[in-house]
């Protein structure tokens, strides 16, 4: 078997090569003329993968390591008779990670205690979203949800019920003080997801509120935010997906608070995953046993153990492990400096290919000398799951 793999996919060699020979190419490079003796096709999201890419090709089975699906053209995917995967959840802890280390930035350049008075909106309650709201909840957070799909699901009884507080996106809109936007693009059906933050939402936001969008840069109007943030400059923003990527507004990103080239799933352990599910899929699909294991292949992390002797306050605790293991500034100001010496589009590609080594939360274990266990749970709340307390 041929198989084209787009060189940002980790450990393709090690996971794909039982299956043939393994060509990794750069996604520009990935072309139907490459493509026509090919067997299958691993790419990410910046590749298209539509009749233009595949007609005519051998190609019958693509496996996308990510969770989005809206680079690919799946109805002419399945006339055609081409398998497709993508990845579900496999970077999900990489968002939730990427949105509480904003969150917990901007409590600290604005002075608020994250977890007082803040009522938080979770849009799109998915992989992602429902993620999110574990951990805020589990920090004593109030949690409003908007999902009508998941809601309706559960009414309905095709969905096992679960106690979330679903609300609609105006009301949402209108009661919360940081809303996290998580929806996939949807353009079609019941509930597009097009510009849900439309003007008139935007206009809506309570004055010193947060707009977070880790989802994708369409479900945000940023030309309204745009002109909000001219006009009133009274909310505080973190954007890491815009609309037309790469070539982002330039005067929008100088006004947001948080401003990323598309990487909060990009921790190694989120890519690795995905590459381990793809992988899993394709052995399905071809009648072979997974005998690959990512376990076998992750490097530990550079960073193996924090000691805390236990008797810091809960946020400095915290500011220390995230600090530690990821501080989303250092994406922030990597996507200025890649911009000042490439250029707009290119230096918010070239941040993402070079994208720099992160680890999850999960992978940074805590030791408390102290016996303190109400902040081994505000740790383990935020995602710090290997805290470990002293025995005495
Ligand atoms: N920034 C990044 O690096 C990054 C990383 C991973 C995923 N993503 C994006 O985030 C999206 C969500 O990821 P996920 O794993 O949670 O996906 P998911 O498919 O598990 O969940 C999406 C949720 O959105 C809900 N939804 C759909 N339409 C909606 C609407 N109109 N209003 C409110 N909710 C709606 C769905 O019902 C579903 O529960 C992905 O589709 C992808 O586009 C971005
Ligand atoms: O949908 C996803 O999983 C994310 O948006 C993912 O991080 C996209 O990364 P890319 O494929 O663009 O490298």
């Amino acid at each position: 078997m041929h198989i084209i793999v787009d060189d940002n996919v980790l450990l393709a060699e090690e996971f794909f090569s039982e299956f043939g020979e393994v060509i990794c190419l750069p996604t520009s490079e990935i072309t139907n003329a490459v493509l026509k003796e090919a067997d299958m096709l691993i790419c990410r999201s910046t590749l298209r993968v539509d009749e233009a890419l595949l007609k005519g090709t051998r190609v019958r089975f693509v496996g996308s390591p990510i969770i989005g699906t809206d680079h690919v053209d799946l109805d002419w995917l399945e006339s055609a008779g081409i398998h497709f995967t993508n990845a579900p959840g496999c970077n999900a802890d990489s968002v939730v990670d990427y949105v509480l280390s904003s969150l917990w930035h901007l409590a600290e350049q604005e002075g608020f205690d994250l977890q007082l008075n803040r009522r938080f909106g979770v849009v799109g309650a998915g992989q992602v979203g429902s993620r999110l709201i574990k951990r805020l909840e589990s920090l004593g957070a109030e949690v409003l949800v908007c999902d009508p799909p998941r809601a309706l699901a559960q009414e309905s009884g095709e969905e096992a019920a679960e106690a979330l507080n679903f609300v609609d996106i105006d009301h949402l809109v209108a009661e919360c003080d940081v809303i996290c936007v998580h929806t996939p693009m949807v353009t079609g059906g019941e509930y597009p997801t097009h510009h849900l933050i439309n003007a008139e939402r935007i206009r809506a936001m309570k004055p010193g509120s947060v707009l977070l969008s880790a989802g994708r840069g369409g479900c945000v109007d940023t030309a309204a935010l745009k002109q909000r943030l001219q006009e009133q400059a009274d909310l505080l923003t973190v954007l890491d997906v815009w609309e037309n990527e790469p070539d982002i507004d330039a005067e929008l990103a100088s006004l947001v608070d948080i401003a990323t080239p598309h990487i909060a799933g990009h921790s190694l352990d989120g890519k690795m995953q995905g590459t381990e599910i793809i992988y899993q899929q394709a052995c399905r699909h071809f009648g072979l046993p997974a005998r690959r294991k990512l376990g076998q292949l992750k490097p530990d992390p550079w960073l193996r153990k924090l000691v805390l002797t236990g008797w810091a306050p809960p946020e400095e605790a915290l500011g220390l492990c995230v600090r530690a293991c990821y501080d989303v500034r250092r994406d922030a100001l990597g996507l200025r400096r890649y911009q000042r010496r490439f250029g707009n589009a290119e230096g918010f590609l070239r941040y993402r290919r070079e994208y720099p080594l992160r680890r999850e939360f999960s992978t940074l274990r805590v030791e408390l000398k102290k016996n303190a266990r109400e902040l081994r749970e505000v740790l383990e709340g935020f995602g710090f799951s290997r805290v470990k307390l002293a025995s005495k």
